[in-house]
């Protein structure tokens, strides 16, 4: 491993243009961001400011009309839709406001197809997710359909199908929008825990308290980034850095 270790995310010149009904909008108008390993970035705004959209695009869900994203280094330029799917299946988890879980697969099967896509077999595939169902205090769900789960529970799965391919960098687009306090709760307090076993993460919320949970915040506001804080007061790292942080998979 090289001494100064690529961002896990890094992104230069990004816009996005939306052109629905009305007026077309400008969500993204011009970012630069970098995101080094380990690091816990929320991105918080007011509706509107054009979070999601970035967040989209970072994770490969839309493409941008400018600018380049890299992935560990690599730039994702030249990247169809069916590159994109591989390398977010194995570099990116995302977890979305409303689950976006397949309701006729049952928990342990939304948990594994991303493993087996990625070429798990099926015996590992297996033992990943009954470690992660575990640690997300799901074991005895597994059989259960996505419809039969409270909100909370739901998000978790959610979670689990995120990480269990262990992808260096964790999309979180506002996790606990649709959960009541209990669960905001519980998925900030595991959001906070696999930040400390060093899982990247970029959160976007436009909860001040929620982006409290992470260490470094960004301020979004109409498609820009207007501030960009470490929250013990120092300089966010954009270039490289949190080395030694032990990844989840060692
Ligand atoms: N698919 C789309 N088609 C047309 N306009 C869109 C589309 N997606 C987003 N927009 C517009 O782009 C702007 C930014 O939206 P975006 O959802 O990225 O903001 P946001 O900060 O995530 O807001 P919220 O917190 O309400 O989710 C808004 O004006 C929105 O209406």
């Amino acid at each position: 491993m090289s001494e100064h270790p690529a961002p896990v995310l890094r992104a230069e010149g990004l816009v996005k243009t939306h052109h629905g009904e009305g007026a077309p909008a400008h969500a993204v108008r011009g970012v630069d961001l970098e995101v080094a390993r380990g690091e816990f970035v929320a991105v918080t705004g007011p509706s509107g400011a054009g979070k999601s959209t970035l967040l989209h695009l970072l994770g490969g869900l839309q493409r941008p009309d400018a600018g380049s994203i890299w992935l560990d280094g690599e730039c994702t330029d030249s990247y169809g839709e069916a590159r994109w799917a591989v390398e977010r299946r194995k570099r990116i988890g995302i977890v979305f406001q409303f689950f976006n879980l397949v309701s006729n697969l049952s928990v342990a099967d939304n948990v594994e197809l991303p493993a087996l896509l990625a070429g798990l077999p099926p015996r590992q595939a297996r033992s990943e997710r009954e470690e992660l169902l575990a640690e997300l205090g799901l074991t005895g769900k597994e059989r259960s359909m996505p419809g039969e789960l409270s909100g909370g529970e739901q998000q978790r799965v959610a979670l689990a199908r995120a990480l269990v391919n262990h992808p260096p960098l964790l999309l979180a687009d506002e996790p606990a929008g649709s959960l009541d306090s209990r669960g905001t709760r519980e998925v900030m307090r595991l959001l906070s825990r696999f930040h400390q076993r060093g899982q990247t993460i970029l959160l976007v919320t436009h909860d001040a308290r929620l982006a409290s949970a992470a260490d470094r915040v960004i301020s979004f506001f109409d498609g820009r980034i207007v501030d960009d804080a470490a929250l013990d007061g120092s300089t966010p790292s954009r270039r490289g850095g949190a080395s030694g942080v032990l990844e989840l998979r060692d």
